[in-house]
């Protein structure tokens, strides 16, 4: 059986050493570091990430910025938003909350934060600068995946990893991270001739598509590393209930790997506790403060 790699712990112990530096931070700076999150509309799993954003940010002993607009905010008016975010000094970090409405252009909106508050690393600038090595921010998604294996595995030098999904928000930076770990990096998606083969020959397999249950235990290497990214609704068992599942068939895939995340409490919590690691990263450069961010 698989070693199960506890998400939901190793964001609990990244948050405090968050909420250290944070303290360590209004200490020197003379105010609290902030996090601005911003809602349109009134999707009801937006609703609840948003609000423990807010919570965990609180927790943290950062200041906590909510902006909720109605689904038929005109996107002039969301830009006109960001622009005042971006000339707060109260504010480190922005996070305008994905998807937004159809009339809205995300990629207009991403491209109008300041690429030094952008903590979520959407923007072309923060892609750029991943892509070339630059400090920057990193998606969170990905960082916190890469965390768990480093922490799981250590080196991940020489590894053959495969990705599979070419998202922007969790694929694409994933590979650009793997790549940077010195992996040997293959990203499978929807048109990949033989997945499982491609799956089969991997040390490290990280799964972001959005299809449930949808890597076997079969397809892969005994021993490899499973980063389960999907969180998937599906009818539970009982009439009328649903049930959280990856991207991962959990059951046969715990069979052979030699660790795997589990949904939920794997890399979902990470996502959150690295969103306010790069929140209070962004406030000591926004400050001039130094400090060790590999200590985070
Ligand atoms: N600009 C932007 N940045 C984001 O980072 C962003 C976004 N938009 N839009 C939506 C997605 C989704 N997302 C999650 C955050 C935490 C959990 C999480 O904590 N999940 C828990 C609980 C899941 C549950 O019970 O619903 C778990 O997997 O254990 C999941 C998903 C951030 N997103």
């Amino acid at each position: 059986m698989a070693d199960i790699i506890d998400g939901k712990a190793f964001a609990e112990g990244l948050r405090a050493r968050v909420a250290t530096v944070a303290a360590d931070f209004e200490a020197k700076a003379g105010r609290k570091a902030g996090l601005a999150v911003v809602l349109v509309g009134e999707d009801p799993a937006s609703q609840v990430y948003v609000r423990n954003k807010g919570k965990q940010t609180l927790a943290c002993g950062m200041a906590s910025f909510e902006h909720k607009l109605p689904a038929d905010t005109s996107e002039a008016d969301l830009l006109a938003l960001v622009d005042r975010l971006n000339a707060d000094p109260a504010v480190d970090g922005i996070l305008v909350q994905l998807p937004l409405p159809a009339h809205m252009n995300e990629q207009k909106v991403i491209a109008t934060i300041n690429p030094d508050k952008d903590v979520d690393g959407f923007h072309v600038v923060n892609v750029g600068r991943l892509a070339t090595g630059l400090p920057g921010y990193v998606p969170c998604t990905p960082l916190g995946c890469v965390m768990l294996l480093k922490d799981k595995l250590g080196s991940l030098s020489g590894l053959d990893a495969v990705v599979i999904g070419r998202s922007n928000i969790v694929g694409k930076p994933m590979a650009q991270l793997l790549i940077a770990e010195s992996c040997t990096v293959t990203v499978a998606h929807s048109r990949t001739k033989d997945l499982p083969a491609a799956v089969r020959r991997a040390d490290i397999v990280v799964a972001a598509v959005g299809r449930p249950e949808m890597v076997k235990g079969d397809w892969l290497k005994p021993g490899a590393t499973v980063i389960d990214v999907g969180i998937n609704r599906v009818p539970a068992a009982e009439e009328g209930k649903t049930r959280l599942v990856g991207d991962v068939d959990f059951a046969s895939a715990s069979e052979v790997a030699g660790a795997i995340t589990p949904v939920p409490g794997g890399v979902g919590p990470m996502t959150i506790a690295v969103l306010l690691r790069n929140t209070i990263v962004a406030a000591h450069r926004a400050a001039d403060l130094a400090f060790d961010e590999s200590a985070l």
